[in-house]
């Protein structure tokens, strides 16, 4: 297994940002000469008015600058909508890869991972996480560089008309940025606290929906709906703490740019007076005209905006990291290791399988399988017994790849399993575990799964073998029949018998069966028996039987027992030797 070293949240944000570098460059681009019209049209405002009010006779030039004031106020409309659409394609490029990747991730994990991890948390991650990040790229990566231009472009423009305002400007300014840092320190924490909570209620709620029947059998339903309102009430509070402190933060943003805004008005307002400035005698402020001073009071709300709307983003940021650190973990969990290059299954070799001194444990110091060794021939019925828990399913496991064994080997056809092109070799399998898994769409592609180029013809053909096709075409609208998640309205026993339609589409060489009919009413395990006895008919199976009764037919039968293979043989020869086998009968016998 080989485990990446996880990287720090805001790292991990700032490596994806080279996925959007070409978006966000426009983004900022058109951010620069927004910023530019900005001031060209703060300028033009000024001078209107000032033409207005104090020289109404200079009509033409009044008349032009209206002119180009009106152009300015459409391209800067233009130009917002176009840095709002680049925007977020850049933060739809990040989503879009970011998913492909953590899913991809997740499937290389294997099933064996998933079993550990709460599927509504991991939803959660995936969609709500994921899209948490879209505020961070197509908002707080423009707003922060946008920060750093507009600012500066006004104070340059300020300067030589003014340096009262810009001495305003840079007393007040790094005001801001410092309070909202010392005050997203606390946010960050409890942002973080919010997003895990969310993400067990998430878990919670998908627990309770896809065990409602069992909750409500033991009539449990009543105490896991309090534990979802002790949830939601947790998170009401982490919300309203949220909630808070951005009030707290946007309170004391506005206070300073309001203060800053209100002193640079006043120093222009008692120069426009001639009226007296409190400042040192030392100090002789520059004269100002009507058309300056408006021009920079319209400029100063402008000055502080940027830095306010950082205030704004910097929640987006706390987000996206809360969510990144969920992403990390699913991203850092170890990967099986895989060959550097996977040999081909030499397909024209017949399939024999071999366990040599196979041994597995899931946890350390606890062996689930112990020195298991045994061969298949090609064409051979090979049933696995044993108590529950006495490793039959880790078989299972190990053959489909989910796991790799600690000690021993593997071997296909004479080549080990572990370096073998995984894909291909699951292709030579069917697997027909005890419930079948299937998803929502219509009988048709679940039929087809993964081979939706075949024909209706083949899949009925596949489904009349697996004596499917009488109930289907009884259905409402045949193959076509939509049906719901987890096979959602039809019978145990027409679900098997769709996945065994699966595995006849497969045409593999080896099947498994999980015994498949451990759970069937006697008319539905004869359909699905004999779907299977046609199934297995040239191919080699091995089957995992829960039940005595399905395994005298095979023609050989590994008894295992706490992780050993303890003995082989056929029904009557196992019976014969008197052994742990004949035990085994007997207890499910008496
Ligand atoms: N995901 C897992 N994590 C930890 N231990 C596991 C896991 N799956 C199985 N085990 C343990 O490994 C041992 C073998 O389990 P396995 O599922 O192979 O038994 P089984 O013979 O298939 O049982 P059953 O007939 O009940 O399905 C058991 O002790 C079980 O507790």
């Amino acid at each position: 297994m080989t485990a990446p070293a996880p990287a720090a949240p805001a790292a991990f944000l700032a490596a994806q940002k080279s996925i959007a570098q070409p978006y966000l460059r426009f983004t900022i681009a058109i951010g620069g000469v927004n910023a530019v019209l900005l001031i060209i049209q703060a300028w033009l405002i000024a001078h209107c008015l000032d033409a207005l009010v104090f020289n109404p006779g200079a009509s033409i030039q009044f008349n032009t600058w209206l002119m180009s004031l009106l152009l300015i106020f459409m391209l800067r409309a233009l130009l917002n909508w176009g840095a709002e659409q680049t925007a977020f394609q850049a933060a739809a490029q990040v989503k879009l890869t970011l998913r492909d990747r953590v899913y991809r991730h997740i499937q290389a994990a294997g099933p064996y991972w998933l079993t550990s991890q709460r599927s509504g948390a991991l939803a959660e991650d995936l969609i709500k996480g994921i899209e948490a990040l879209e505020a961070y790229y197509a908002r707080y990566l423009p707003a922060m560089t946008l920060t750093a231009i507009i600012p500066l472009a006004i104070l340059f423009t300020v300067l030589p008309l003014d340096w009262v305002t810009v001495v305003i400007m840079l007393i007040t300014a790094p005001f801001i940025p410092i309070f909202m840092i010392l005050i997203g320190k606390r946010v960050e924490v409890i942002n973080q606290q919010q997003w895990r909570t969310l993400a067990r209620m998430g878990a919670h709620f998908l627990d309770v929906i896809q065990g409602l029947a069992t909750l409500k059998l033991f009539n449990a339903s009543r105490r896991e709906t309090q534990v979802i309102a002790d949830l939601s009430d947790v998170y009401r509070r982490q919300t309203l703490a949220v909630l808070r402190v951005a009030f707290l933060s946007s309170a004391v943003l506005e206070f300073f740019a309001t203060v800053g805004i209100a002193m640079i008005a006043v120093f222009i307002g008692f120069r426009l007076y001639h009226l007296t400035l409190p400042v040192p005698a030392w100090l002789t402020p520059p004269d100002i005209t009507f058309a300056q001073g408006f021009f920079i009071l319209l400029l100063a709300p402008e000055f502080y905006l940027p830095l306010r709307a950082m205030g704004t983003h910097y929640h987006s940021r706390l987000e996206a990291i809360a969510a990144a650190e969920r992403l990390i973990a699913i991203l850092a969990t170890p990967l099986p290791s895989l060959p550097a290059q996977p040999q081909r299954l030499l397909t024209n070799q017949p399939l024999t399988v071999q366990f040599n001194h196979v041994q597995f444990a899931y946890e350390p110091g606890r062996a689930a399988l112990i020195d298991v060794d045994f061969s298949l021939a090609p064409g051979e019925r090979v049933a696995i017994v044993g108590a529950s828990g006495a490793g039959k399913t880790t078989i299972a496991n190990l053959l489909l790849g989910f796991i790799r064994p600690d000690q021993g080997t593997i071997l296909i056809a004479g080549q080990p399993l572990d370096q073998l092109d995984m894909n291909e070799w699951r292709r030579q399998l069917a697997w027909l575990p005890q419930r079948p898994r299937l998803f929502q769409g219509s009988i048709l592609d679940n039929i087809r799964l993964g081979r939706p180029e075949l024909s209706t013809a083949a899949v009925e053909y596949a489904a009349q073998r697996a004596r499917a096709a009488e109930f289907i075409e009884k259905l409402p609208n045949g193959y076509d029949t939509i049906i719901g998640e987890s096979g959602v309205g039809l019978s145990g026993g027409q679900i098997q018998r769709i996945a065994l339609a699966r595995a006849f589409i497969r045409d593999a060489q080896l099947v498994l069966f999980d015994e498949a009919t451990a759970s069937l009413d006697p008319e539905n395990e004869s359909l699905v028996q004999a779907g299977i006895d046609e199934l297995a008919q040239g191919r080699t199976v091995i089957m995992i039987a829960h039940r005595l009764a399905t395994v005298t037919q095979a023609d050989r039968i590994l008894v295992l027992n706490a992780g050993q293979l303890v003995e082989q043989g056929t029904h009557q020869q196992l019976l014969a030797q008197r052994g742990y086998y004949c035990r085994l009968v007997a207890a499910l016998a008496g």
